[in-house]
């Protein structure tokens, strides 16, 4: 279910309506004044918590969170009906920020009825005005929480895909199975059609192993895709048109229309079949297509699973933000098909460069993406100049043995404790920002 913005906005605006300018300016001057001091209280109380202890016991963050709860209660509580929907959104996202560095639920929820005391204290001389900053926080809690839970169940569909992965590695097996189950119901047909018994119902596709293998898990595992519909539509056309029309035939009546009709359709259904192997083989194994590297719909899972290993282990990974420099400039000279090919090598040579636990991802076009476990930031930075200097030597190969160079820029960010991966990737972004900014072909650190 979207989040219902619009309607949050109108309430937010209607909890402002219902008190008296005075009430308003009351909450906005206690929330000013005592901002440091009740942000700093809200992470004491919280650090009490056991499940706290993992983000609280970082000072830098802890100090972090607490400036930023400082400027949330500066703009929930600042008593105006401007920008109401961009409040609404900071709650969207404070509750996705939640779910991505996974703090508890209720850890959030005691602060907020830890927060709402403190404010009744602070308030109790301003008639209504502490009522009203319960409600405020309150709504902005409902909004978190409902941002939170369809964050949570993003993630868990990602972590699905992935165990989907893990579990269909055998996916060459089901074809050839699946390609056999449709000879074998074919092979009954034909044996049927042979013996010409008049009145006999000829097996239906959707009851045979492969059509019940389809349609139980098939059509689950290949959902979305339109050869699915188009195999799913074949198969009622054999079902419900072509098999009662050679039921219909008398004995001995020329029947070479339709059974050419049913071969073909058989022959479409193989062949949309072997499609979807071929693209799920590629894509939920988790790899793009082109290069064959880690696709970014597994990123979250991936650098949610290091920082955990990073934290519980006390180490340090760091992440390169690889982007092929004047990309463009490859595709015009030598056309997409020279730069999908350089694209690749480029893939290659990333991928060499790497250890075995370590990964490489395609973020999308010409930008990649390395996560190094294990490395403090000197080794980093020293993988990533190795990585430049190697990639403006490589040859890259282009059709009719023509081949061209090329460089690449690299933002680098050590992992530093903050449990918001997008964090680490927006330092990685900027570093690389920085590279591009300084003339290309460079690492920057962020
Ligand atoms: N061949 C090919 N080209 C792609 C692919 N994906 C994206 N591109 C192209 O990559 C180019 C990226 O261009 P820009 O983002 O302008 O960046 P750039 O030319 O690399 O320049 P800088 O990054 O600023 O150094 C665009 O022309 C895209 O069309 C792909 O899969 N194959």
């Amino acid at each position: 279910m979207p989040i219902p913005h619009a309607r949050y906005t109108r309430q937010w605006a209607g909890l402002l309506d219902a008190v008296t300018p005075a009430v308003r300016e009351a909450v906005r001057s206690v929330a000013q004044g005592h901002a440091e001091e009740l942000a700093r209280r809200f992470y004491q109380d919280m650090s009490q918590e056991e499940g706290a202890v993992l983000f609280l016991s970082n000072i830098p963050l802890r100090q972090r969170l607490e400036q930023s709860l400082q400027r949330w209660m500066r703009s929930v509580f600042d008593g105006s009906s401007l920008q109401l929907e961009q409040k609404v959104a900071q709650q969207v996202h404070v509750g996705e920020v939640h779910a991505r560095i996974d703090v508890p639920v209720h850890l959030v929820l005691q602060g907020a009825r830890g927060l709402k005391v403190h404010l009744h204290q602070l308030l109790l001389q301003a008639d209504g005005a502490a009522q009203h900053a319960a409600v405020l926080v309150d709504l902005c809690m409902e909004i978190m929480s409902q941002a939170y839970a369809r964050s949570m169940e993003r993630t868990a569909r990602t972590k699905d895909a992935y165990r989907l992965h893990a579990i269909t590695h055998n996916l060459g097996t089901e074809r050839e199975r699946q390609r056999a189950a449709l000879l074998e119901w074919e092979n009954q047909l034909l044996c049927e059609l042979a013996m010409e018994r008049s009145g006999a119902q000829l097996p239906r596709m959707a009851v045979s192993d492969f059509g019940l293998w389809f349609h139980h898990k098939g059509e689950f595992v290949f959902r979305g895709a339109q050869e699915t519909r188009r195999i799913e539509s074949a198969m009622q056309d054999v079902d419900v048109v072509w098999l009662p029309a050679l039921e219909a035939l008398e004995p001995g009546a020329p029947r070479m229309q339709q059974l050419r009709q049913l071969r073909d359709e058989v022959r479409r259904i193989n062949y949309h079949l072997a499609a979807l192997f071929e693209q799920h083989q590629e894509l939920d194994a988790g790899r793009d297509v082109l290069t064959r590297l880690l696709n970014r719909k597994f990123l979250p899972v991936v650098l949610g699973k290091e920082m955990g290993h990073a934290q519980q282990h006390s180490e340090s990974f760091a992440v390169l933000v690889v982007d092929v420099d004047h990309f463009k400039q490859i595709n015009d000279q030598h056309g997409h098909d020279g730069g999908d090919r350089v694209l690749q090598q480029v893939a290659d040579v990333l991928q060499s460069a790497c250890r075995g636990g370590d990964y490489v991802f395609r973020l999308g076009g010409e930008e990649f993406l390395l996560l190094l476990v294990d490395v403090g930031q000197a080794q980093a930075v020293a993988l990533a100049e190795r990585l430049r200097q190697r990639m403006q030597h490589e040859p890259m190969r282009l059709p009719q043995d023509r081949s061209t160079q090329v460089t690449v820029s690299i933002g680098v960010a050590l992992y530093d404790g903050h449990p918001d991966y997008q964090r680490m990737l927006q330092r990685a972004d900027a570093a690389l920002y920085q590279a591009k900014e300084k003339g290309r072909n460079r690492v920057e650190l962020a």
